[in-house]
């Protein structure tokens, strides 16, 4: 027997399989989505075997050295998808792979088998194996198919724990518990102690004492009865008492308790979008749904009943959420209603912490998996629904290879599980709007908050009136005076501030000189912390400097204004504010974002002050009072969807005021007033925010009127980059139709990273079949110059960053 491998080979090589024969020994043991190790010209190398096949054409074909795993770690599903994906994002094979399967198996994690129960109980063969111990490294295990497929069943059956030892781990994964040998009687159980171990026998009559049936830790007796760990052992070994390894998940959630909820009853709007959904998930219909509902709707407890109806069904759902409202309340909400079913992937958890929601759901414990961008891989094998709420996040896009979006990976999803895809959000993204509009997708839509509770009132606030006013602070007078009321009352408000474009940067006042990060052509931020001057791109620190390098003044100083500067002026400006301040600094340590939200949400602070961490998904009922310190931020950067962002994060922060039974405002502080995306999301009118973004679209050729597609050249040689991204440009020119553009090669927004020069071609187009295969030729033409060289060339077929 022969099996078609995709190896981990580096850059280098092409996307192809090879084959390699299955030893006598692996046969039976082996199958597609395992991981192997092969040898490679010299090397050896990881696998995935991705199928069995009884011939080959290879004349000298080279035996598999090593299985790596008992079961399969990717379904034939999510083969089928890798090597779509590789195709349609042009990444290799082995890539697509390695993002589907957690980081602890990607790492060069130790694999270790724990026997579940006593050692008689199971197959000589496997007595033999374990001898006396009750675990056992995976790479002492002698390849043998026999043995293989016996541990591969005992694994299958939970009799044998496969674990993987990751290094990070400090806490305890499993622990040892011993209980006396059941069925046997006092005396045999002393004889076999033997009545020279006084130490053994004096513990075995304390064990028959105090633990005569159950299994104790191991760690209790000898806390408790005061025994060495070398006297245990001892009675483990003459058979007196029998050793067990109890596995325990790394639960983040462990130490909360999740009150139980159930289905509110459903106003009209929200039974009639949910109805439909449901009739697909009964009659297992691929459908793409677009959920669009103010903020406030009750988009949430639509998607739980959703799931709840895949759950009777016997199936299984994904919810995808942006990473940044992956907040403890949004889990919550989930955990609340489905308890121990769901299954929850956060890049906040330790690695090992993650494999152990991976595997929950690799062996079908759970039912839901809800998590961020790469939770859309869950190896469900039954999936009934893929839900992706805020569908329009820009996080769902992968900037890294392989280059993919969630949406597109939860729609293949679909279509091959016969199952629904659930795209919500306030402010659908205009590519999902316009697929809706033309019947692609089946609009669904809620345009009322819950209870009729209204939208908030928003109010604009020109800053240049401010400043010729004479107010030069970051506060305009209207929301000073609306915060002022919010405490009076004792209401709380959300204060939000944008991390980008908007962070403190070293201006000289003399000469207009701003300090430079020496790697990247990008100006240094301004830590208030340790008074360090910071590049967010390489993370080069500078200290701060007095002196002006360029002219020697010493004006100069830093602008821009940080959170940690708003923090400050608000407590100058209202020292009785009890306000939290919610930014990267604040809640880096593990646990802390949560026990931020618990002090505002619990009325231990008046004002929550915080960058997009806190636009989104927030459902606080005594905010009232939400603000904008300046909304153009983003409408600065050079990106075709600024506008459509602006919009999207107004309309975000807006949504956190008022939705419950108290009134909610909204003081939005601007410098362009006029700006469409400004003015339509003070009307909370999405429709004519998309009606005239549409128009922008078509004419300056933009998605959805046009695809796009953006080729990235860099080198530390300047002239290299040129020539090549010259060349690159010149050849798609011949090879795509007139109709379609390719624009450039100029200089990347961010012209220079790393040390690396960047330029940039951008391809616009409509129709163009051929395409990623001829980029894929490209790629593949200056692929040994890339090897050896360091030239750089990034692809992407759906660029959400243009930097
Ligand atoms: N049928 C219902 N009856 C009573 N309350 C409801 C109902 N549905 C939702 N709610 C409540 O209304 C509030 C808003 O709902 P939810 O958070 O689901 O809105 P959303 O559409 O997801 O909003 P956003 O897009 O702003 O996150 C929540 O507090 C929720 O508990
Ligand atoms: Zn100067
Ligand atoms: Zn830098």
């Amino acid at each position: 027997m022969f099996a078609q491998i995709v190896v981990d080979v580096p850059a280098g090589q092409t996307d192809r399989l090879f084959d390699y024969k299955v030893p006598e020994s692996l046969q039976g043991a082996v199958s597609p989505g395992m991981r192997v190790v092969v040898p490679f010209g010299p090397r050896k190398l990881q696998g995935f075997i991705i199928r069995l096949t009884e011939n080959t054409t290879v004349k000298k074909v080279r035996n598999i050295d090593e299985l790596l795993d008992v079961t399969p770690v990717l379904t034939p599903e999510l083969l089928d998808l890798g090597s779509w994906l590789s195709e349609e994002t042009i990444c290799y094979q082995i890539t697509a792979y390695q993002s589907m399967i957690p980081a602890a198996m990607r790492a060069k994690a130790k694999k270790v088998l724990y026997l579940q129960e006593e050692i008689v109980h199971f197959p000589v063969f496997i007595q033999t194996l374990f001898g006396k111990r009750s675990s056992i490294e995976w790479n002492k295990v002698p390849m043998d198919k026999d043995l293989l497929s016996l541990i591969r069943k005992e694994v299958r059956d939970g009799r044998i724990l496969l674990e993987y030892e990751v290094k990070d781990q400090a806490r305890k994964q499993s622990y040892k518990t011993i209980q006396v040998t059941p069925k046997k009687s006092r005396e045999e159980l002393e004889g076999m102690a033997g009545n020279r171990a006084k130490k053994q026998l004096e513990a075995l009559r304390w064990l028959l004492e105090h633990y005569p049936e159950t299994p104790v830790p191991l760690k209790q007796v000898e806390a408790e009865g005061g025994f060495t760990r070398a006297v245990l052992q001892a009675l483990v070994e003459k058979g007196c008492v029998v050793e067990k390894t109890i596995e325990q998940y790394r639960d983040p959630f462990k130490d909360k308790e999740f009150q139980k909820t159930v289905p509110l009853s459903l106003t009209n709007d929200q039974a009639e979008v949910l109805h439909p959904v449901r009739e697909a998930v009964g009659t297992q219909t691929h459908e793409t749904f677009l959920l669009r509902g103010v903020t406030g709707s009750g988009k949430t407890e639509v998607y739980l009943q959703a799931i709840q109806k895949v759950i009777e069904e016997g199936k299984e759902a994904i919810v995808l959420v942006p990473e940044i409202s992956l907040t403890p309340q949004m889990v919550n909400r989930f955990k609340s209603r489905f308890g121990s079913q769901v299954a929850v992937l956060h890049s906040a958890l330790s690695i090992g912490e993650k494999y152990d929601e991976w595997r929950k759901i690799q062996r079908k414990e759970v039912k839901v998996a809800v998590g961020a961008r790469s939770a859309v891989f869950a190896p469900f094998e039954k999936l009934g629904l893929i839900i992706i709420d805020e569908e329009h996040e820009g996080s769902y896009k992968q900037e890294d290879h392989p280059r993919y979006h969630a949406k597109d990976v939860a729609i293949w999803r679909g279509r091959y599980h016969k199952c629904p895809v659930l795209l919500g959000s306030a402010t659908p993204s205009l590519e999902s709007f316009a697929r809706a509009q033309k019947g692609v997708y089946r609009l669904l839509e809620l345009n009322n908050r819950v209870n009729n509770f209204p939208m908030p009132e928003v109010e604009l606030v020109d800053m240049r009136e401010e400043l010729k006013n004479g107010n030069r602070s970051v506060f305009s007078n209207i929301l000073l005076e609306k915060l002022e009321d919010r405490l009076q009352k004792g209401e709380q408000v959300v204060l939000f501030l944008n991390r980008r474009g908007y962070s403190t940067f070293v201006m000289c006042r003399s000469c207009g000189f701003v300090t430079e990060c020496p790697h990247c052509e990008i100006s240094l931020t301004y830590h208030h912390v340790n008074k360090q001057l910071k590049c967010h791109y390489c993370g080069h620190e500078e200290s701060m400097v007095n002196k002006c390098p360029s002219c020697d003044s010493e004006h100069i100083r830093f602008f821009g204004t940080g959170t940690q500067k708003v923090e400050e002026e608000l407590t100058r400006l209202l020292p009785t504010a009890r306000v939290i301040r919610m930014d990267v600094d604040t809640t880096s340590r593990k646990g802390a974002h949560e026990k931020l939200l618990t002090k505002f949400g619990s009325g231990q602070a008046d004002i929550l002050l915080g960058t997009q961490m806190i636009a989104k998904g927030l459902d606080f009922p005594n905010i009232t009072l939400a603000g904008v310190l300046a909304a153009d931020t983003l409408l600065n950067l050079p990106d075709f969807r600024a506008p459509e962002r602006t919009f999207q994060l107004l309309t975000q922060v807006s949504g956190r005021a008022g939705r419950d039974k108290l009134k909610g405002e909204v003081v939005i502080q601007t410098y362009n007033p006029e700006h469409y995306s400004i003015v339509h999301a003070k009307e909370h009118d999405f429709l004519s925010f998309s009606r005239q973004e549409m128009t922008q679209r078509k004419v300056g050729g933009y998605p959805p009127y046009f695809f796009l597609a953006l080729i990235t050249v860099s080198h530390e040689d300047l002239s290299q980059v040129i020539t090549t991204s010259e060349k690159i440009a010149s050849h798609l020119r011949e090879r795509l139709s007139i109709q379609t553009k390719v624009l450039g090669p100029t200089v990347s927004p961010i012209a220079r990273l790393k040390d690396r020069y960047r330029y940039q071609c951008m391809i616009k187009y409509r129709n163009e079949p051929d395409l990623t295969k001829t980029l894929r030729e490209i790629a593949d033409h200056f692929q040994s110059e890339m090897a050896k060289d360091k030239l750089f060339i990034s692809i992407d077929m759906n660029p959400h960053m243009f930097m």
